[in-house]
């Protein structure tokens, strides 16, 4: 499993990578569970990240626009993300987060061959009126993509598991790895439950509360000895 931190600026970046994160996920918390950031962060990111480190970056809680996000898509690609990530909060079905998806995906392959695309989901989807989270996988094959995220659309203190219980989960991840693609996971997830998610089959653990000096995921900063801590807890897996 690997472990994906998402630092909001470089001077936690530069703590994510020292404390040994595999994907720098670059991120702005202000706009959202999956907030996009400026492309000059990213671009400033991908800079001073070594070059075996993937970086990654968010392209906002996205709305049912499939124009407006292929361009979002776009701008990431070029500010240096290998690894994109779109939250797909406006569509409320599999026919709309396919149709923003396929768009994503043919935006960002004419312009990068190799990039990494995520579908990301939400497992509190029900409280937002977004698409099913149990429709990622298949919209993630559908339309081309890489990798099927789920995470937690409201940041309030609950974790993936009040939304998702380890069946479900497990679920979730056979059905991607049917495709032969891969499943990423997230949502205020504590060390206490790294072992579990790893157990159901889990490939990428998206981190920021529990990476921040005192946990949480507004007011902390992210700190290398947290995400080492992180790290080696996933290392003994
Ligand atoms: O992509 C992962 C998210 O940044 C997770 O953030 P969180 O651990 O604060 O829920």
């Amino acid at each position: 499993m690997l472990l994906l931190i998402s630092p909001i600026n470089t001077e936690e970046a530069l703590e994510s990578i020292e404390g040994g994160a595999d994907i720098v996920d670059v991120k702005n918390p202000k706009e959202g569970s999956l907030g996009a950031n400026f492309p000059w962060v990213i671009k400033s990111i991908r800079e001073m990240t070594p070059k075996d480190t993937l970086v990654s970056a968010t392209l906002g809680d996205v709305p049912y626009k499939p124009g407006t996000v292929s361009l979002a898509a776009l701008g990431a690609a070029v500010s240096g993300a290998d690894y994109i990530k779109v939250g797909l909060y406006g569509t409320k079905n599999y026919d709309e987060a396919l149709e923003v998806m396929k768009n994503v995906v043919k935006t960002v392959r004419d312009y990068r061959e190799d990039a990494t695309i995520v579908a990301a989901g939400y497992a509190d989807a029900h409280r937002v009126g977004a698409v099913d989270p149990m429709e990622i996988p298949k919209v993630t094959a559908s339309a081309g993509a890489d990798i099927a995220m789920v995470d937690t659309a409201v940041k309030d203190g609950k974790t993936l598991f009040d939304f998702m219980d380890t069946e479900k989960l497990t679920k979730f991840n056979d059905e991607i790895h049917d495709y032969g693609l891969k499943s990423a996971l997230a949502g205020s997830v504590k060390k206490d439950q790294l072992l579990t998610l790893h157990q159901t089959g889990c490939d990428v653990v998206g981190i920021r509360g529990a990476a921040c000096i005192g946990g949480d995921r507004n007011s902390g900063k992210i700190h290398r000895s947290a995400v080492s801590e992180l790290k080696k807890m996933i290392d003994q897996f």
